[in-house]
């Protein structure tokens, strides 16, 4: 059994404890250097990479967190491990309550089924009952500005207005922890400033975040504190503006 060190003073709604996670990581070969090693009896050389090394923090309940890093550091692993899109190799991650990624509720979006048919599938995946989904459609679907579209495949829309719609959808429901991974990079400024806004209402409903963005101007606004992660290690963990400074210097 571990012991967890309290990091935050209200009820957890996250907890990341010891937690570490490896990749295979498959070398390229030719078909020849392949076939080589075939005919030898010899195995195609992989080996494992470690994206997430013992790192371990907790969320309390309404807090809104971000988690910065430079590329690869293992920002985005983090999160799908809170969401339980991936598995642990090591360590334990609880959550409290009903956990939305903004990124896979774009990935649970059919290409071939229309706007209006995606809303109604991933409200679905994300715990709610159609009569729920019926009430909200026009405000999820006005707040996305799909218009017309609605009925349209989205295999059609812009990754911009797939990801509205996305976006749309998984605030309209009613989470306990949303996370956030560099979802606000896209579209245009104007709906931006429309997701910031959104995003900040949820906090002061008392909606968990945890953000992944490169943006320091956007966790700055919306987060009071930051976790920096560093080739898999958590190197820093406190005051937003503090964990900002401490990974551009
Ligand atoms: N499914 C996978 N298979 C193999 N390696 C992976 C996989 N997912 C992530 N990785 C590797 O793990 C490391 C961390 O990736 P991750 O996507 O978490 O980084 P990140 O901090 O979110 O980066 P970025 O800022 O570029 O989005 C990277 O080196 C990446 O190549």
């Amino acid at each position: 059994m571990t012991t967890i060190v309290p990091t935050t003073s209200t009820t957890p709604a996250i907890i990341v404890d010891h937690v570490s996670k490896r990749f295979l990581k498959r070398n390229t070969h030719s078909m020849k250097e392949a076939f080589i090693s075939w005919t030898k009896g010899k195995k195609v050389k992989s080996d494992t990479f470690t994206a997430l090394d013992d790192v371990s923090f907790q969320v309390g309940e309404g807090e809104s967190v971000a988690v910065l890093g430079l590329n690869g550091s293992g920002k985005s692993t983090t999160l799908k491990l809170i969401s339980g899109v991936l598995e642990p190799d090591g360590g334990s991650v609880f959550t409290r309550g009903r956990v939305a990624g903004l990124i896979e509720v774009g990935a649970g979006f059919h290409p071939e089924l229309s706007g209006r048919e995606n809303v109604y599938l991933n409200a679905a995946i994300l715990g709610m009952q159609a009569k729920e989904t019926q009430e909200r459609f026009d405000d999820i679907v006005a707040f996305s500005e799909i218009g017309e579209f609605i009925d349209q495949e989205v295999k059609h829309y812009s990754s911009g207005m797939f990801m509205r719609l996305a976006f749309s959808v998984a605030i309209h429901v009613d989470l306990d922890v949303l996370l956030v991974d560099e979802v606000l990079s896209v579209g245009d400024a104007p709906f931006r400033a429309k997701c910031t806004a959104k995003i900040q209402e949820l906090t002061e409903r008392g909606v968990t975040m945890l953000v992944v963005s490169h943006s320091s101007e956007t966790v700055k606004q919306l987060c009071h504190r930051g976790i920096v992660i560093n080739r898999g290690k958590k190197i820093f963990d406190g005051d937003i503006d503090e964990a900002v400074a401490y990974l551009e210097n």
